[in-house]
């Protein structure tokens, strides 16, 4: 029998390729970044033909750094960031566009347009999110929009819609040879299209937006055998069998499978999720209702989420904009090189703000600034932002669930900072813990697949496989806490109210 599960993590900075073993450990990992496009200030891309190069190259590595070969692998799970939407041609396999990424901002005058009729809340009841650029379904209206011929060929049934899961999937079964063109619940529930009861596009958003429902795939379940990979590649015959968005993904390798439990990603955006179980709870916090996930046939597991847009991409900006340092990890020890902020803030709101305030008119800011402060004030500043953002979305979803968390799990590339984990525990005055295995995103994807060919038997056996690595407890005085969270907050609004008709 095969030994192993293969996971690939389509990420917004690189896209990974891990293989695990029965216990969840990690076996071999292979990793590739891919370019950024920023063709104007707002807009992010990613080339998508690039990405796929890139998974096909990255499995491979992971599977010759191991010395495996497919007959070693029981399933393929797929993983993605999410939002990002990839619009191609089904003849060709040919994108029609770059892959708007889901920090773009360009379709905000799509999103005004459409919130004159009923507000920003317009299909919150129906869909868990509010209008925003940051989902795909205005990305690929203005695809359609904007691409010449575009339209024409998507009302002809030419052109098909994914995320960079179903981009993948698509690819990985055959392509124009037979690709199967399907989702996940997870995927789906961050397009704006599908209703959250009945897991189904909703036809009368698809027609408020004008996206025809032949470009949308079939909605699955996030464990189930979708296809097999195509014979042209390495890993050919071997059944894809599990979908999860990466951020829901983090959450099932965390083993966070009861209602209440929750855990939150630090990668290139913070991303807590907190399970509601069978319940669709709305929210009144500006947190975004999702689907957790669904196994197979079971019932679906719904989740509240504070997603926030920029934290390590704060980071990468001091590095490739500022300068400030030449690796992300060193901004450890430039933080480290004072004894506290200085009194600076930095608001990232590089795509104005999400959860829990959702404030498009916001943008960037440094403030607090005196002829005191220093870069290694601005690196501190850079990652408190991450901290305290972190504990305004967890003020939210305590207040939604009535119930206070009483610890975070925590994962993501960022967790690797101590200094980082223990102010955030400071801030948030609730234990902080990292998990042995902090490749959740993967492992969860992996975790999915390999249930639904019974290499995994139930999530029982999945929790066993948890372990702790770390724990941070708060230290910091109330007092202290709170004055540094006024200040915080008073930051916050010196970000809001930039963007009007002078800067667009
Ligand atoms: N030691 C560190 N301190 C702070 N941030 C870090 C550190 N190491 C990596 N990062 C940040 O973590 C992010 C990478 O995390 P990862 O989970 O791989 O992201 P993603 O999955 O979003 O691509 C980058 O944005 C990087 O700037
Ligand atoms: O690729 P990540 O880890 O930055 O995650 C991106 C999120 O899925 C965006 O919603």
């Amino acid at each position: 029998m095969s030994q192993y599960v293969i996971a690939i993590d389509q990420g917004t900075t690189s896209s990974r390729a891990i293989v695990f073993d029965h216990s969840g450990n990690i076996v071999s990992t292979g990793q590739m970044e891919h370019e950024q496009i920023f063709p104007q200030a707002g807009w992010v891309e990613h080339n998508p033909i690039e990405i796929w190069d890139n998974v096909r190259e990255v499995v491979g590595s992971a599977l010759s750094k191991a010395n495996l070969t497919r007959h070693d692998i029981a399933a393929v799970g797929i993983t993605n960031q999410r939002e990002t939407a990839v619009v191609w041609d089904k003849n060709t396999g040919q994108p029609i566009y770059n892959a708007i990424v889901w920090q773009d901002t360009r379709t905000q005058p799509i999103v005004d347009e459409l919130a004159r009729d009923g507000g920003a809340e317009r299909f919150k009841q129906q869909v868990g999110l509010p209008l925003a650029t940051y989902f795909s379904g205005t990305k690929i209206k203005w695809i359609l929009d904007n691409v010449e011929g575009a339209r024409a060929k998507a009302e002809a049934g030419d052109l098909i819609f994914g995320n960079t899961d179903c981009w993948v999937l698509w690819n990985l079964t055959g392509g124009v040879d037979g690709g199967v063109h399907a989702t996940d619940v997870t995927n789906a529930s961050r397009t704006m299209f599908m209703d959250l009861e009945t897991l189904q596009w909703d036809q009368e958003i698809l027609d408020a937006f004008g996206v025809p429902a032949s470009m949308m795939p079939a909605i699955k379940s996030s464990s189930e055998v979708y296809g097999t990979v195509h014979t042209s590649q390495l890993l050919r015959e071997v059944p894809v069998a599990g979908i999860l968005g990466d951020q829901q993904a983090a959450t099932f390798g965390q083993a966070a499978f009861q209602p209440g439990e929750a855990k939150n990603t630090y990668g290139t955006g913070c991303f807590l999720i907190f399970n509601t179980g069978e319940e669709i709870v709305h929210s009144k916090n500006g947190l975004l209702t999702t689907l957790g996930y669904k196994l197979g046939d079971a019932k679906p597991h719904y989740a509240l989420e504070g997603s926030i847009a920029v934290t390590g991409s704060l980071i990468q900006w001091l590095r490739d904009n500022l300068n400030l340092i030449s690796s992300a990890p060193e901004v450890e020890a430039l933080a480290a090189g004072v004894e506290n902020n200085g009194g600076v803030y930095i608001v990232p709101a590089f795509s104005g703000l999400f959860a829990p305030y959702w404030r498009a008119d916001a943008r960037g800011a440094i403030v607090g600034l005196t002829r005191f402060a220093n870069k290694g004030h601005i690196a501190r500043a850079a990652l408190e932002a991450t901290a305290f953002q972190t504990r305004e979305v967890l003020d939210a979803v305590n207040a939604d669930s009535g119930v206070p968390l009483t610890e975070l799990k925590v994962d993501g590339g960022m967790v690797a900072n101590e200094a980082l984990m223990q102010f955030q525990a400071d801030i948030l005055g609730v234990p902080v813990v990292r998990p042995k295995v902090v490749e959740t995103t993967a492992l969860g994807a992996a975790y999915a697949a390999g249930l639904a060919v019974g290499f995994w038997k139930d999530l029982g056996e999945l929790s066993a496989n948890w372990g702790e690595d770390k724990r941070w407890e708060p230290q910091l005085p109330a007092d202290e806490q709170e004055r540094q969270l006024r200040l915080w907050k008073k930051a916050v609004t010196k970000s809001m109210d930039w963007v009007d008709d002078d800067v667009r």
